[in-house]
């Protein structure tokens, strides 16, 4: 077999300890850029996470990937997500996926999410009233994480009892650290069967969040979805959906705080949709479609400091890439941490540069947050008006700078920064 260049490293382990590293150093492309240099090469093979694993580099690698889902290549997850999350969207493949997404798309597509964009408001003004006005000092990053979770409880299951929302975010917590089976699954039963009980009598919509849309409403099969499913997949949203939005809000606070020409720009951005709106009147969708400037920079937040660093795929087929032969069953990595510090896509790399984004942006495939192709991310435009709409009321509302500003950004796996994000608050108008 022609197989990529590359190692497998040391038995068992391969190379995970440096992948590891690399991420906990803050710079997970600097894995797959010594190789690429060393092998020159697009493509490589190594041993990471107890398997042996093909990167592929850059936007044709990307497309590759996202295209062949379901044909040659499909989504994998390690074993310890397959038993943490059980069935639902992100354990699953092929139609199975597709039902299933199709069933939340309906809930998560713009036209769905223009319903929400008050009640995020709502809350983004009541968590920074509650947790951030009159304090000096906080730190930023365990307040966001509140804030996303606290949106995910209300917004995917209408809960806003504060004492469930903490149970629930203490048990979130464990559940992701020990990878034990949560107590949260528990209460997530209770709440499923109260809610079926509610639909049945007509004391709850099957509009209202995303848990009664996953009961009321039948998958491709014609079937309802299975309880346990309903379950796990809102397990899944909450893993999938809060710490990537609270990771993201914690780079836009520290990048802002270095880019004081550009916060400027964010600032009149903001203000003039303030201005358009009468006192009190809470955001809607059509002020986001304004907030293009400010989406920019959120963009080239993101390109710098991808929020997750890329994901893995598994080879349904032996197949050919770039002249390589990559066996069946092995596993393979696409980067969007690699992809967005090439620069042949993204010259002066490391310098911020939200104009990269105006016009018709980046080369297809080049700009990958989000993932892409059938497996993108379900949670894009939820999370796009959670981040705009957080950006607003805090420029609006704050001044604030990094108490330590050369605090590291550490990948676990997603970006977080290793003392929390002290920073100093004074109020906006002061
Ligand atoms: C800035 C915030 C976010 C980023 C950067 C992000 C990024 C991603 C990426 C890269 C993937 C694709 C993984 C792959 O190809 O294997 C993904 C998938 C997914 N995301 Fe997000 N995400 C964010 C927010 C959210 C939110 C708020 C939700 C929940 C509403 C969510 C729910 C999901 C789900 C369920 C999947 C799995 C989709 C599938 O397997 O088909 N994400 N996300």
């Amino acid at each position: 077999l022609n197989l990529p260049p590359g190692r497998f490293g040391w038995p068992i382990i391969g190379e995970s300890l440096e992948f590891l590293r690399s991420q906990l150093e803050g710079s997970p492309e600097k894995f797959i850029k010594d190789r690429m240099t060393k092998y020159n090469s697009p493509v490589f093979k190594t041993s990471v996470l107890g398997e042996p694993m093909v990167i592929l580099c850059g936007p044709v690698g990307n497309k590759f990937l996202f295209s062949n889902e379901g044909k040659k290549v499909v989504l994998w997850w390690p074993s310890s997500v397959h038993k943490l999350i059980g069935r639902s969207l992100i354990t699953k493949a092929r139609d199975e996926a597709r039902s299933d997404k199709k069933l939340l798309m309906s809930f998560f597509n713009p036209e769905a999410l223009m319903r929400s964009v008050g009640v995020i408001d709502e809350m983004t003004k009541d968590h920074l009233r509650t947790h951030w006005e009159g304090k000096d000092q906080l730190e930023a990053y365990s307040t966001l994480k509140r804030h996303t979770f606290e949106l995910a409880c209300r917004l995917f299951m209408s809960i806003t009892d504060p004492q469930l929302v903490s149970r629930l975010a203490e048990h979130f917590h464990v559940f992701l650290r020990e990878s034990l089976p949560s107590p949260s699954m528990k209460e997530l039963r209770v709440l499923v069967k109260q809610r079926q009980t509610e639909l049945e009598r007509k004391t709850a919509s099957p509009l209202q969040d995303v848990m009664s849309h996953l009961i009321a409403n039948e998958e491709e099969n014609g079937k309802l979805m299975p309880e346990v499913e309903i379950i796990n997949n809102m397990l899944n949203l909450l893993f999938a959906g809060h710490d990537t939005s609270s990771s993201t809000l914690m780079l836009i606070i520290k990048y802002l705080s270095e880019l004081p020409h550009v916060l400027e720009k964010v600032i009149a951005e903001q203000r003039e949709i303030t201005a358009s709106k009468a006192r009190g009147e809470l955001l809607q969708w059509e002020d986001l479609q304004k907030m293009r400037y400010s989406w920019n920079v959120i963009s080239e937040v993101m390109r710098m400091s991808a929020p997750i660093y890329g994901s893995f795929r598994e080879a349904l087929v032996d197949f050919t890439y770039e002249g390589y032969t990559i066996p069946k069953g092995w596993k393979l990595h696409w980067s969007a941490c690699a992809t967005h510090t090439d620069p042949t896509y993204y010259p002066r790399t490391l310098t911020f540069d939200e104009s990269r984004f105006e016009g018709s942006g980046p080369a297809p495939y080049s700009f990958v947050p989000f993932g892409g192709g059938p497996r993108m991310c379900l949670g894009l435009e939820f999370a796009r008006v959670e981040l705009l709409v957080f950006l607003h009321n805090l420029v609006e509302g704050f001044h604030w700078s990094l108490v330590d500003p050369d605090e590291k950004i550490s990948y676990d796996p997603m970006p977080i920064p290793v003392k929390g994000l002290a920073i100093r608050l004074r109020p906006r108008d002061s």
